[in-house]
């Protein structure tokens, strides 16, 4: 679908717009109640009276594509409940259709990330990877590494970052209530030294109890959730956690990179506040992204 028109003689189409817009949105109901959260990749596509800009260099009937993405956060600001994706992509598209005289069709497509609630303020992307490395020498020694890849993890709240180090280039405000979002990367080494050492097989089930483990640690219990002063803090509660609910496990090893979400606020010259942030709109990011990985074994352990 385009806008077909004739110029000079000649068939001339035409769209224009924003693509991958991100933007994640948190719906708070009161002090205590659930928040919701989803996290949606816009494209917007509007097909619009703006032949002028092509062929004579006149800007005036462009809506610019700058102006179409603080829109999806304006428009995310405005929806004080929970939307679906189909209900937000009608109200986008029918903005720019009433909204702009020139835009004849919106187009609006959007792809929602499937996040999904683990408890109270979490939610987790079901899209991990159990992983495992094993060596076994000709006498029989062994040595047996499992792991976790790729687990999502993000909560709403509870979550903070102060008292770190200010100098000349830091701008970044202290915080005790910010978006916290990791994708955790683990891997424990067994203490299993040989194969007669191993009876039954215990893995499987060791997986989902360590997964278990690392994910109730991250968010704390389901009613009141723990307070994450630092990515680094909460890694460290979570090794700990392994290492002192399981036996068999001599090591393991965290990686959890920062994923940051931006907080959104959008202001200009003429209209200071815009979109203001209250700890719900936000930009998510991929890059770049703080890392911040450690490991924690039992003194003696082969790391
Ligand atoms: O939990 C955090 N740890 C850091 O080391 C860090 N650095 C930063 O900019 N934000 C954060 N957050």
């Amino acid at each position: 679908m385009a806008a077909k028109d004739q110029i000079d003689g000649l068939n001339f189409q035409q769209r224009h717009g924003k693509e991958r817009v991100r933007v994640g949105r948190v719906w708070r109901h009161g002090k205590e109640g659930p928040h919701f959260f989803v996290e949606w990749n816009v494209s917007i596509t509007l097909l619009s009276d703006c032949i002028p800009a092509y062929v004579h260099a006149d800007n005036s009937d462009i809506v610019a594509t700058d102006t179409m993405k603080n829109t999806v956060y304006v428009k995310a600001k405005e929806c004080s409940e929970k939307v679906s994706v189909e209900q937000f992509a009608i109200i986008l598209a029918k903005h720019f259709t009433s909204f702009y005289q020139q835009v004849t069709t919106a187009i609006i497509k959007i792809v929602e990330k499937p996040w999904e609630r683990v408890s109270i303020d979490g939610f987790k992307l079901g899209s991990e990877r159990h992983t495992t490395e094993v060596f076994v020498k000709k006498n029989g020694a062994l040595g047996v590494t499992s792991g976790v890849e790729g687990l999502a993890l993000l909560k709403t709240t509870k979550s903070g970052f102060e008292g770190f180090i200010r100098d000349q280039n830091t701008i970044l405000p202290e915080t005790r209530e910010r978006m916290l979002a990791t994708e955790v990367s683990a891997s424990w080494r067994y203490h299993f030294d040989s194969l007669s050492s191993v009876s039954m097989d215990p893995f499987t089930e060791t997986y989902l109890d360590v997964k278990k483990v690392l994910v109730n640690t991250f968010f704390g219990p389901p009613k009141e959730g723990v307070y994450s002063p630092s990515v680094q803090a909460t890694l460290y509660y979570m090794a700990k956690a392994v290492l002192g609910r399981f036996p068999d496990i001599s090591s393991i090893q965290l990686k959890m990179p920062n994923i940051h979400f931006l907080p959104v606020n959008l202001s200009s010259k003429d209209n200071p506040v815009i979109v203001k942030f209250e700890d719900d709109v936000y930009l998510p990011t991929d890059e770049p992204h703080g890392s911040i990985e450690a490991s924690l074994g039992r003194i003696h352990s082969k790391m």
